[in-house]
Formats: structure tokens, C-alpha cells, sequence
């Protein structure tokens, strides 16, 4: 089966090159278009055998599930252009949280879900959060749910909670590596170790952290208190973040909900005016 991806940007493309590590699509079974074609034409350089389409109306003709891997703003011109070929046996899956599935489903007459990725499928790992829509098929389910099982854990998510979860399977990445380079920043800076053995150590650590909580058997909770002993210097440590930071999270959480509040007005605003189907 064709799978087409319009957008091959950072996470389109993190998709197509997870499929093919996956050994779950050959590059031969996909389609992709860019904005700006060069993008897409070293995507098909790196991978041969993937096809780049002249046109996103050429895409959509030729792939039975088309993925659209771009930014809010941009949905309403890519709609435009393909949504009179766009049939009802097709597959259309939206990565972007802030686009509604009632508004594509009122766009294209296309079987519509949202899936939403995360950096993590880059190394086949990490949930991929998935929102089925009101036409997709049992045997639809199961073959995106198949596609996303060999590059994530797929998982199943209310339309409601698209916010929350995308918070934590797919911002988090960002957020928490921001958090590791802060603490090698101050370590440099309280201590004058050296940055390049700072950020080793911390980066190390990370991947240690995340195998200790997949497959190590611990908790977030166990892990505190297996590395705090009674009496030890961790436990100061736990005790500053347990004031200083949880209120930090409450902040961001509050923020990237009222940013997604304003994205979804914009979106369907855009959506909203000027002709449908
Ligand atoms: N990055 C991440 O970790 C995650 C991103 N997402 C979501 O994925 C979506 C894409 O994000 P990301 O990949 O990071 O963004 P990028 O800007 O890197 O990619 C968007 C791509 O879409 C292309 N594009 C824009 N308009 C069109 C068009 N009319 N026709 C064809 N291609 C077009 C752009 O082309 P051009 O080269 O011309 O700019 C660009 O390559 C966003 O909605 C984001 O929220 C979801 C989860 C995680
Ligand atoms: O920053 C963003 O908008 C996207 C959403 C999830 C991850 N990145």
C-alpha cells in the first residue's frame, strides 16, 4: 500500500525514517511531498526508491492513507488542494494536535484520525497518541494501529486529552532536555567542570534514567527512594525541587494549554471560512 505524507519537515520526516528503520514500509511504499520540493528530493536521495509527488493533489490521488505532517496554519491551503480527489475509502491522519477531527471530516469525505508522534519514534520508542474518527473502519484501526505498534506504543487517547498527552509524549522530550542542560549549566557554573564532561554526564545519565523506568522495574516514585538513603544528600536535593519546581509544571502546563486554546480558535476560524466540501 501507498502511504503518502504531505510535509517533510522535522517530524514528517522523523516518521518516514522510522517506518523504513522499522523495516514496516519500504521506502518504495511511500509518497512524499514538500512545500519546498528539495527537502522531499533528499529524502528520496537518502532512501531510494521513495517517490516524490509533483503535487499534493498528485499524493493524494495515489496514496490510499495519506499523512498530513504540517503545521496548524498551514492545513486550510493543503485542504484546498486536495480535497477534491480525496475519497471516502481513503485514510486521512492528522499529526497536529490543534486541528479538530469533526473539521477535517467536514473537508474530505476521507476515513480521518489523529495521530500524534513524538520525537521518540526517531528511535522507536515513546506513545504515539492515537484519536480515531467517526468513520474509520475496525480493520482502519488495526492497520494504523499495527503501522505505529513497530515505531511506538501506541495508545489511545480521548480528543479532550490531545493537550495533556502531547504535553508529555511529545513537548517533553523538549522540556526535559531543557531541564538536563540547565543543571550541566549550573554545574559549570557553581564548579568550573568542564561543559563537554558536564553535559556527558548528564546525558548518560538520562539514557541510563529512561531504562531504569522501562525496563528496570522501577517507579517514579521507587527510583527517589532507592537513589535518596535516609540521612543522604539527595534527599536535600528532592526536597528544594519538591517546592521550587512543581509549581514550575503547573506554569507550563497552564501556558501550553492556553497557546493550544488560542491555535485551535485560529485553525478553525481558517477552516471555517470560504468553501467546503
Ligand atoms: N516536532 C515534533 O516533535 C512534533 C510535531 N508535531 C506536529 O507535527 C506538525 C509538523 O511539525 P514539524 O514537522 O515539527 O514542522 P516543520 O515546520 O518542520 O514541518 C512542516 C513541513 O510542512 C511543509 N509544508 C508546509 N506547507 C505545505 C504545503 N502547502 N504543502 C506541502 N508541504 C507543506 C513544510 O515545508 P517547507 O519546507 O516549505 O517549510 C515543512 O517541511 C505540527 O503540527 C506539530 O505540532 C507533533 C508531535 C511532535
Ligand atoms: O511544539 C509543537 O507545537 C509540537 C507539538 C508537540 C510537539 N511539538
Amino acid at each position: 500500500m501507498t502511504v503518502g505524507f504531505i510535509g517533510t519537515g522535522s517530524m514528517g520526516r522523523t516518521l518516514i525514517e522510522a517506518f523504513i528503520q522499522a523495516g514496516k514500509l519500504k521506502p518504495a511504499d511511500i509518497l512524499a511531498a514538500n512545500r519546498t520540493k528539495a527537502k522531499a528530493a533528499l529524502l528520496a536521495k537518502n532512501h531510494p526508491g521513495l517517490r516524490v509527488a509533483h503535487s499534493n493533489r498528485q499524493l493524494a490521488e495515489e496514496s490510499p492513507c495519506i499523512f498530513l505532517c504540517i503545521k496548524p496554519k498551514e492545513y486550510r491551503a493543503v485542504l484546498e488542494e486536495i480535497k477534491d480527489v480525496v475519497r471516502p475509502n481513503q485514510i486521512v491522519v492528522s499529526i497536529t494536535s490543534p486541528v479538530m477531527i469533526r473539521d477535517l471530516e467536514e473537508w474530505v469525505p476521507a476515513k480521518v484520525a489523529k495521530i500524534i508522534p513524538s520525537i521518540t519514534q526517531a528511535v522507536l520508542s515513546g506513545n504515539s497518541l492515537f484519536v480515531p474518527g467517526s468513520r474509520l473502519t475496525e480493520e482502519d484501526q488495526e492497520m494504523l494501529w499495527d503501522l505505529f505498534s513497530t515505531v511506538s506504543r501506541p495508545l489511545v487517547i480521548e480528543e479532550r486529552h490531545t493537550r495533556i498527552a502531547s504535553d508529555l509524549a511529545s513537548c517533553s522530550p523538549a522540556f526535559l532536555a531543557n531541564l538536563l542542560e540547565k543543571l550541566a549549566d549550573a554545574a559549570v557554573e557553581e564548579t568550573k567542570i568542564p561543559p563537554e564532561a558536564a553535559r556527558s554526564l548528564v546525558t548518560q545519565m538520562a539514557h541510563g534514567l529512561g531504562r531504569l523506568l522501562t525496563e528496570g522495574g522501577f517507579t517514579l516514585e521507587s527510583l527517589q527512594d532507592r537513589v535518596a538513603v535516609p540521612g543522604g544528600i539527595t534527599r536535600e536535593g528532592l526536597n528544594l525541587l519538591d517546592q521550587d519546581v512543581g509549581p514550575v509544571f503547573n506554569r507550563l502546563i497552564r501556558l501550553t494549554h492556553a497557546k493550544y486554546d488560542e491555535d485551535v480558535q485560529q485553525v478553525q476560524h481558517s477552516l471555517c471560512t470560504g468553501k467546503k466540501v
